[in-house]
């Protein structure tokens, strides 16, 4: 066997995992920087009553899928196809079981991210972002210019280089089996996030691939989310209230909870109760301006508590960078007019990293700033 580098050594002997948490405390107080408008804080009980669908997908596992909304199948698929419509309606959210994605693929990416993790901060800083790629580790992150309580590390699935963007992946050196684990992971659930792209596009009422050329060249990315315990889960949040900004979202989460949904019913937060072995989707901003507003990106949060630390799992699946955004011409008509000014992703992308790299003085950019004036 080969001997381990003394970094390693040094790595398991200092090994502390609330030492990043401490950085942000000072005495008992929780930094400024972390500290939530009144208004945004979480309440300190959140029903998870009432929640988002849940959505068995095992008829896919089944059946292949349509290729246009007017081929003849199974009553099972066309009911799967309606569920799912109507949860992008009703909640732009929903859970998946049976989804097909092989749970070890998933295990492994887990013990992996919760090593690389339980690092020293210092040892993680070695892979960190900067202002050129944003790839990597990430303990600073600013949601709406609050600062998250969390840490992150991302990878995106296809590397690239452009004059707007750099997209190039840094892996640590420690553990050493993050990278493969999570390429393989990402394998897996690419596939399922396809199958829901395609079940989506047939809910309304377009072939099924309509959205997949878009995806060649992706920007889709996986980011591991990690969330320690904090003294203050009434003042801070760990994702502060956000939309995704991509077309769709596959995360999962382990048994803690604290994933909060905006119920679009009454406008209230309800909490996502963990299912084991289940994915939550999430339609993104693209999504919302592809439908033309018939499918909402919905905001969500993290809410985090005093006593044990949270992992989480997002894809975010990302058409290419040079793809224009507009409502679908098959979706609009003359009574439903294009709710959206034309936009470039990279550079809405771009613009979405950069601003969430430090804290700006002004707002970040939303989706709404792309709405048409009428
Ligand atoms: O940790 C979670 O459950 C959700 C995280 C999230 O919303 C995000 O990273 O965009
Ligand atoms: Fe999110």
């Amino acid at each position: 066997m080969e001997s381990r580098p003394d970094s390693l050594h040094r790595i398991t002997l200092t090994y502390d995992k609330h030492r990043s948490s401490e950085a942000s405390i000072m005495g008992n107080e929780v930094d400024q920087a972390f500290i939530q408008d009144a208004e945004h804080r979480p309440k300190p009980t959140i029903s998870d009553a009432g929640g988002i669908p849940v959505i068995d997908l095992s008829p896919i596992l089944r059946y292949p899928i349509p290729s246009d909304p007017a081929d003849p199948v199974p009553d099972e698929l066309s009911d799967l196809i309606a569920e799912i419509g109507a949860a992008c309606q009703d909640w732009g959210f929903f859970q998946v079981v049976n989804h097909g994605v092989e749970l070890e693929l998933l295990e492994r990416v887990q013990a992996a991210a919760r090593e690389f993790f339980a690092l020293p901060v210092e040892e993680k800083r070695r892979v960190k972002r900067d202002d050129v790629n944003p790839l990597g580790y990430y303990d600073t992150e600013h949601t709406k210019n609050v600062r998250d309580w969390k840490e992150v590390f991302d990878f995106i699935l296809t590397e690239s280089e452009s004059d707007l963007l750099q997209l190039k992946n840094q892996w640590p050196e420690y553990p050493p089996e993050l990278r493969e684990a999570c390429e393989e992971y990402v394998e897996g659930v690419k596939e399922l996030a396809y199958k829901l792209l395609e079940l989506i596009a047939l809910s309304l009422n377009l072939p099924a691939k309509r959205f997949n050329g878009f995806f060649e060249d992706s920007t889709s990315f996986v980011r591991l989310n990690h969330y320690n315990p904090c003294p203050s889960p009434d003042l801070v949040l760990g994702v502060g209230r956000h939309k995704d900004g991509g077309a769709l979202t596959v995360l999962s989460q382990d048994e803690v909870g604290g994933l909060d949904v905006k119920r679009k019913a009454d406008g209230e937060w309800v909490r996502v109760k963990p299912r084991p072995n289940s994915y939550i989707i999430n339609v993104g901003d693209i999504i919302q301006v592809w439908s033309n507003d018939k499918y909402e990106s919905v905001e969500h949060r993290v809410s985090v508590n005093s006593e044990k630390e949270r992992f989480s799992i997002p894809f975010f699946f990302n058409p290419a960078a040079s793809t224009n955004l507009k409502p679908l011409d098959e979706l609009v008509s003359e009574e439903n007019p294009a709710r959206y000014e034309e936009y470039n992703w990279g550079e809405f992308f771009k613009a979405r990293k950069d601003s969430n790299f430090k804290k700006l003085g002004k707002e970040n950019l939303q989706i709404y700033h792309f709405r048409k004036k009428v």
